[in-house]
């Protein structure tokens, strides 16, 4: 990592401080190359400055000439103001990435000036603790040197895959939205165990566990998930006494549904914007 390199985040909630965290803490960047933007929230910004070392400064404050990189992190609906609110500030040779759920390349490029930069980023709130599954899509006019140097910057929060775009919103739903679903269930299983006389907390350990075991063997085993599933599988046992409760409540098609909720949710917010009169 380029040890001058300055990077921005516009807008100072959870997700940037997920990648602040997991960026500073594994020093990729010391807390001096990163500064932290929103649009008045001071106190917000002295926080993430007393947690984490950063610059914290309101946008209007903002030198924005004075960075590489700057990471878009405010809610979809605010984007295309931001955009058109840097479009002339900004120099071809800054690379501009987009953690936000919906908002494509092109979209980007078309508020930006032609030859902009752009990378979408779809990182998930793990990267607190660098363990996020992040994808990026490069846009058409960034450099391979970019596309390695957004790489070398988002492995600081976990693992980092290229995909096509058009993949985006189907990873939106596993992955950007997908730790909520984890903690849904955690919550329903903490739910249970208290019920059934169970500390919630020894539950929560207990719990995290097994999904971190599952996890884990679903990364370092060969067998398909489907296998593993067998080999807990006892004829008359009590798994298949839980997967067959499962199937009957419809465990698969909550799951399918969850994930195509958030996917096409991405993509309405996508075509939302398309034709919001901005940009027409
Ligand atoms: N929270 C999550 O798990 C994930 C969120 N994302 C994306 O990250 C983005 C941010 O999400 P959260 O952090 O959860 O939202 P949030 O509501 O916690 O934070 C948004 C921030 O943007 C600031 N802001 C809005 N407009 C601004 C502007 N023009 N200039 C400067 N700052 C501005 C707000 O003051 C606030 O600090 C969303 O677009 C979402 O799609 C992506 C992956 C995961
Ligand atoms: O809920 C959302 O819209 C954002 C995007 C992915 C995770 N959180």
């Amino acid at each position: 990592m380029a040890t001058k390199l300055r990077v921005a985040f516009i807008g100072a909630g959870n997700m940037a401080e997920a990648m602040i965290s997991g960026i500073v803490e594994t020093k990729t960047l010391e807390p001096e190359q990163v500064i932290v933007t929103n649009r008045s929230d001071e106190e917000r910004l002295l926080e993430l400055h007393n947690k984490y070392g950063i610059q914290g400064m309101v946008r209007d404050r903002f030198p924005i000439d004075s960075v590489d990189v700057i990471i878009l992190a405010m809610k979809p609906k605010d984007a295309e103001t931001c955009l058109l609110s840097i479009k002339d500030q900004i120099r071809p040779n800054q690379v501009v990435m987009s953690v936000l759920a919906g908002i494509s390349t092109s979209f980007m490029e078309e508020h930006l000036q032609a030859d902009q930069q752009v990378i979408r980023v779809m990182p998930n709130t793990s990267s607190m603790i660098q363990e996020s599954a992040t994808a990026i899509s490069p846009g058409e006019n960034v450099t391979m040197k970019n596309v390695k140097l957004a790489k070398a910057l988002l492995k600081a929060i976990g693992e980092v895959y290229v995909i096509e775009e058009d993949q985006m919103d189907l990873f939106t739903g596993i992955a950007g939205s997908g730790p909520a679903y984890y903690y849904y269930l955690m919550e329903n299983i903490e739910k249970i165990a208290n019920e059934n006389g169970m500390d919630p907390s020894q539950a929560r350990q207990i719990g995290a566990q097994t999904i971190l075991g599952a996890a884990k063997m679903m990364l370092e085993r060969e067998e398909s998930p489907a296998q593993l599933r067998k080999n807990i599988t006892s004829k008359n046992g009590t798994t298949a006494s839980g997967l067959e409760a499962l199937a009957e409540n419809g465990g698969g098609k909550a799951i399918k549904a969850a994930i195509e909720g958030a996917m096409n949710r991405s993509k309405e917010i996508s075509h939302q914007l398309e034709k919001s009169p901005v940009h027409q």
